[in-house]
């Protein structure tokens, strides 16, 4: 017999982002939404109460570093290059597996607070993390991130075979909430021989492709003076742009690109906390969306923006859209949320980021009953100008409830937080001994 879920008692984002009153019946073995209609309550297993609470899809981030939690706060103001090598990367060397379970779990409860249901994480121990995601509840997209600047060719071979085995022996972990992709860290920071070698294997292997491209002008220039081409351009002639293709920032993607991503379909997420952050610039995502390329939205690393709530992005999307464009009128409040939603979905491959019939059941309810939400006017213009995760009051992900009235289920958040202080604290320790 059907195990079925209903959220009930409140209203409903629909696909065309119109507000309904409405439950949502939701079959949790299936992990998959029934039907949206008023009064579904009454024969359903279980009920999530939704009074007073607007009811969407759960939040895509689809770019993070989730064990980065622990470097949170570590290394502050500085722009990316520096941060990375003078800080960054020294204590990365230092990570053990276990701190990565750590630091994972501690970002996993805070996805969750905020709404977040799936996310895609480029990292090390990728076991770690697959272990700390089925744990949670969440979908995932996971990768290894492969460097291979300051290697040997055996070591950088070594970094390649792993993150092909991991996108192999992992992918549909998690009773399928687990997917997997290929995860070069960028075009300068990974020989062009193995980025060659990385797009060949994996279309053969069947596997999408996750890098950082354009995000500042210093991973933009060496490739320019090398190939007399752009880096969208230049990851084409590789053969890494495809439709299941997602890159990371895209702040300094130059007019002439739009065209090369829209193209073959890839995706661009726009990290507007992390670019702020590191002064990396200003990305032109309405300019990108006008030419037809799909824009997710991510955090990034908690060590570049410093939280994992992705109602702060959808926020500062709107904000640095208008900017950007010089114009109040761009990157609007739904074209936000549905970078959020819609648009992560896509990216990342997961029929989720709408609630209709089918769709995957991956779901927040946001509280709508308070002081900064208050009156109601446009409820997805709250949603990106005005609410904050802890709004979120259930995160419900593949038919189960994550967290019930802000308790998550999956983990204890004080133990959590507490190993995760004890590991950053000797983690720091072994990198400055
Ligand atoms: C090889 S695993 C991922 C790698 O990326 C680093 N990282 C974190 N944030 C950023 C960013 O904004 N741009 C480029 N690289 C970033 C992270 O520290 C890991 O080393
Ligand atoms: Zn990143």
């Amino acid at each position: 017999m059907t195990d079925t879920l209903a959220i009930a008692g409140g209203r409903v984002l629909t696909p065309d982002l119109d507000v309904v009153e409405a439950d949502v019946l939701v079959d949790a073995d299936a992990g998959e939404i029934i039907e949206v209609a008023p009064g579904l309550a009454a024969d359903a297993d279980e009920t999530l109460d939704a009074t007073d609470s607007l009811v969407l899809p759960g939040l895509v981030n689809a770019h993070c570093h989730a064990a980065m939690t622990l470097l949170r706060g570590y290394a502050d103001d500085e722009p990316l290059e520096a941060w990375l090598r003078e800080h960054v990367w020294p204590v990365e060397g230092e990570l053990t597996p276990d701190d990565i379970r750590v630091g994972t779990e501690l970002a996993l409860v805070e996805l969750i607070r905020s709404g977040v249901t799936a996310f895609a994480d480029m990292y090390f121990a990728v076991d770690e993390v697959a272990a700390a995601v089925e744990e949670a509840g969440v979908r995932a997209r996971l990768g290894h991130g492969v460097v291979t600047v300051g290697k040997d060719d055996e070591a950088a071979r070594a970094d390649l075979d792993e993150s092909f085995d991991v996108a192999e022996r992992l992918d549909g972990a998690a009773d399928g909430r687990v997917r997997t992709a290929v995860m070069p860290h960028s075009l300068t920071t990974v020989s062009d021989e193995l980025l060659a070698e990385t797009a060949e294997r994996a279309r053969d292997a069947d596997v999408p492709i996750h890098f950082h491209l354009n995000e500042t002008t210093d991973e933009v220039t060496p490739v320019v003076d090398e190939h007399g081409v752009r880096p969208s351009e230049h990851a084409a002639d590789l053969g890494l742009l495809t439709d299941s293709t997602f890159v990371a920032h895209g702040v300094h993607t130059d007019p002439s690109e739009f065209d090369v991503l829209a193209e073959r379909g890839t995706s661009v997420v726009h990290c507007p906390a992390s670019n702020m952050k590191l002064a990396s610039g200003m990305a032109p995502v309405q300019a990108m969306l006008d030419a037809g390329v799909n824009v997710a939205l991510g955090t990034d690393g908690a060590a570049s923006n410093n939280d994992l709530d992705l109602f702060d992005e959808l926020r500062d999307a709107a904000m640095i859209g208008k900017l950007a464009a010089d114009d109040a009128a761009a990157v609007d409040a739904e074209t936000a949320l549905r970078m959020a939603t819609e648009g992560g979905a896509d990216a990342l491959g997961f029929d989720s980021g709408r609630i209709e019939a089918g769709a995957n059941a991956d779901l927040a309810v946001v509280d709508l009953d308070a002081p900064h939400l208050t009156p109601e006017h446009d409820l997805v213009s709250h949603l990106v100008y005005a609410a904050r995760g802890s709004d979120v009051r259930h995160t419900v992900c593949d038919g189960r409830v994550l967290m019930r009235d802000r308790d998550v289920l999956a983990f204890d958040e004080a133990a959590v937080r507490e190993r995760a202080q004890e590991h950053a604290e000797a983690l720091v320790a072994r990198a400055e001994e």
